[in-house]
């Protein structure tokens, strides 16, 4: 990350969430690069850009108010193949950042693809009280059943591809939400049978 100001820091941010190992470079950096950077967290070098900064690196991104150098970041990048975003010039970037609503292991990227970054972000907010922890609830336990049937039962995937549409058909998902245990173990167990209750399931995967 070349650059430590407001934009750096959230495009940071995004990179830690990404499990990301990050080095920033930027003579001037927020509180809260400075805090991240005391933690050990990041790597922080208080200093100018140089283009050997580049070296090692998979992903650059260019987040300076210095819009030349900003172009300096997209020419070096280039030239030594790597994956770059430059934050305020969309036709300097080989791939441009989505805005992310995550829920468990549901995850929905928007993109505007550049025509409106505020409206990315709009969408996700609406988003998010739409796709509430019901989702991450009914993945985990959806993910259980599918390990179970594919490695214990050596279920052929075009057997089970029906029952769960079946489960999701008959609102295994609204279930879950609505907290309506005793409904949901009867579904399972119909559609799936013994040993395919909702706690021993999601026991199991821990
Ligand atoms: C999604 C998100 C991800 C992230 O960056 O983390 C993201 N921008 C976010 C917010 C945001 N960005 C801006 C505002 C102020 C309002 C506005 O201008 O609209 C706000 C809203 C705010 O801050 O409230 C300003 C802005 N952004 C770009 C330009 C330059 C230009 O368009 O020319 C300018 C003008 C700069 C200037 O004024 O000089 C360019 C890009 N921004 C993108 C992504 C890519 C297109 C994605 C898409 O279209 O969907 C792209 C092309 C390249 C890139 O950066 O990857 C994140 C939302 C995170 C969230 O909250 O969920
Ligand atoms: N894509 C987006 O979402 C978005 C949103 C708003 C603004 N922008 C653009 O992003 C850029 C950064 O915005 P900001 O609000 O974070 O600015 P800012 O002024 O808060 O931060 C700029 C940072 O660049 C660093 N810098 C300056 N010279 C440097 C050098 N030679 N080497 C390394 N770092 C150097 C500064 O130390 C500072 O930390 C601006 O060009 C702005 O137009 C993009």
């Amino acid at each position: 990350m070349v650059g430590g100001g407001k934009v750096g820091t959230r495009k940071v941010m995004t990179l830690l969430e990404c499990g990301a190992m990050v080095t920033v470079v930027s003579p001037e950096a927020t509180k809260k690069l400075i805090e991240l950077a005391d933690s050990k967290s990041i790597t922080l070098k208080k200093r100018h850009y140089q283009t050997a900064d580049l070296v090692g690196t998979f992903l650059v991104i260019g987040a300076t108010d210095k819009e030349e150098l900003n172009w300096r970041i997209h020419v070096d990048a280039e030239r030594m193949n790597k994956l770059c975003n430059i934050a305020d010039r969309p036709e300097a970037c080989n791939f441009i950042l989505p805005s992310v609503v995550s829920q468990g292991d549901l995850i929905l990227s928007i993109s505007t693809s550049g025509k409106s970054p505020a409206f990315a972000k709009k969408l996700r907010e609406d988003l998010e009280k739409q796709f509430g922890e019901e989702y991450a609830e009914f993945l985990h336990l959806m993910g259980a059943i599918r390990k179970k049937l594919l490695i214990q039962d050596h279920h052929a995937p075009d057997d089970h591809k029906p029952v769960f549409e079946k489960l999701i058909k008959k609102g295994l998902l609204e279930m879950i939400r609505d907290g309506k245990k005793e409904e949901t173990d009867h579904l399972l167990v119909q559609v799936l049978g013994k040993g395919y209750e909702f706690e021993s399931l999601t026991k199991k995967v821990g």
